[in-house]
């Protein structure tokens, strides 16, 4: 951790923040296309990347790169701090940089951290724009030498063999049921599962879908866990939200060649799916459409946090 300078970067954070607002109750991350969550906050104050020592620059499209500041929730509200743009270890980045706003949003006295992303189903019941309260992870690339908290130990504090079977917190996962249920939220529109880990940046291939559902995961994507594990071992609370943003396992599966030309040659249409490519311009697309849902969510989850230790 020697590249990385808590108190520089603090500094650096402090000196464009109001005291009010340097000392976040929760954290947010903002995940493809879901930027907009920061509209839900008042008096925001933003920090650029670019000023803040010690972080990386998003790279990817729908990804911005500042931290915003802000009251979230009625009444006094409750203080947030956001971050517009994460970092992927296939954008280059080390999964060092990648947690390090993790790990300064804990310094900052951040307790809860809502950590969103857009993802893809492997589990066929899951509809486009389904929200996927995450109550567990599959992470391949931890399992083959690639695990975030691999090295030194940041801080000599934290435990050296961090359990995970816990990393998913059940009160925050039961206050978004709650919340769904006070916005009236169709049953559908929520679903509890499982999300798998890849390091990107390709889309995985129909096999490589089937293979993760066969383990057991509800839904892939590119993020997400190293944060989670730095937010684990820093102590904070997480709460994670996949917004489902296009299917990876077709239900059925893809039509055969054969089925196909057969088909052909009797002249009849082929039923079922023969091709189809996800991009990640659909993902930010179903990012903008059901972005709001996620937000109302978010902001009604504030609004039922009890108060620090109660
Ligand atoms: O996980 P977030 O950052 O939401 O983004 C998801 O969307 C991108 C692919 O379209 C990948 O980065 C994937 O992880
Ligand atoms: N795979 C991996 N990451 C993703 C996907 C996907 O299908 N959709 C959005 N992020």
């Amino acid at each position: 951790m020697a590249e990385f300078d808590f108190t520089a970067t603090l500094q650096a954070i402090n000196d464009q923040v109001p005291p009010a607002l340097q000392h976040p109750r929760v954290g947010i991350i903002c995940g493809s296309g879901l930027s907009g969550l920061a509209t839900s906050l008042r008096d925001t104050v933003f920090v650029s990347y670019d000023s803040i020592p010690g972080f990386a620059k998003s790279t990817v499209a729908g990804h911005k790169s500042s931290l915003a500041f802000g009251l979230m929730g009625t009444g006094d509200g409750v203080p947030v701090v956001a971050m517009l743009g994460r970092f992927h270890p296939y954008e280059g980045h080390k999964l060092s940089s990648v947690v390090y706003p993790v790990r300064v949003m804990a310094k900052m006295g951040v307790k809860d951290i809502f950590i969103t992303n857009a993802a893809g189903a492997l589990n066929p019941s899951l509809a486009v724009g389904t929200i996927v309260v995450v109550q567990d992870h599959i992470a391949l690339p931890n399992l083959t030498g690639m695990n975030p908290l691999l090295g030194p130990q940041t801080d000599p504090s934290h435990p050296r063999f961090l359990p995970l079977s816990d990393s998913y917190s059940r009160r925050l996962r039961k206050l978004v049921f709650h919340a769904a249920h006070s916005l009236s939220l169709p049953r559908d529109a929520l679903a509890e599962g499982t999300y798998a880990w890849v390091s990107g940046p390709t889309y995985e291939t129909p096999a490589e879908g089937r293979l993760l559902r066969a383990a057991g995961a509800d839904v892939v994507g590119m993020s997400t866990v190293p944060e989670v594990l730095a937010a684990r071992e820093e102590g904070m609370d997480v709460l994670v939200l996949s917004l489902v943003t296009n299917a990876v396992v077709i239900p059925g599966g893809y039509k055969s060649v054969r089925e196909e030309v057969e088909a052909e040659i009797a002249g009849k249409p082929i039923v079922g799916v023969v091709d189809e490519t996800i991009s990640h311009e659909e993902v930010l697309a179903v990012g903008s459409l059901k972005g709001d849902v996620m937000k109302s969510l978010v902001e009604k989850v504030a609004d039922l946090l009890h108060p620090v230790g109660v």
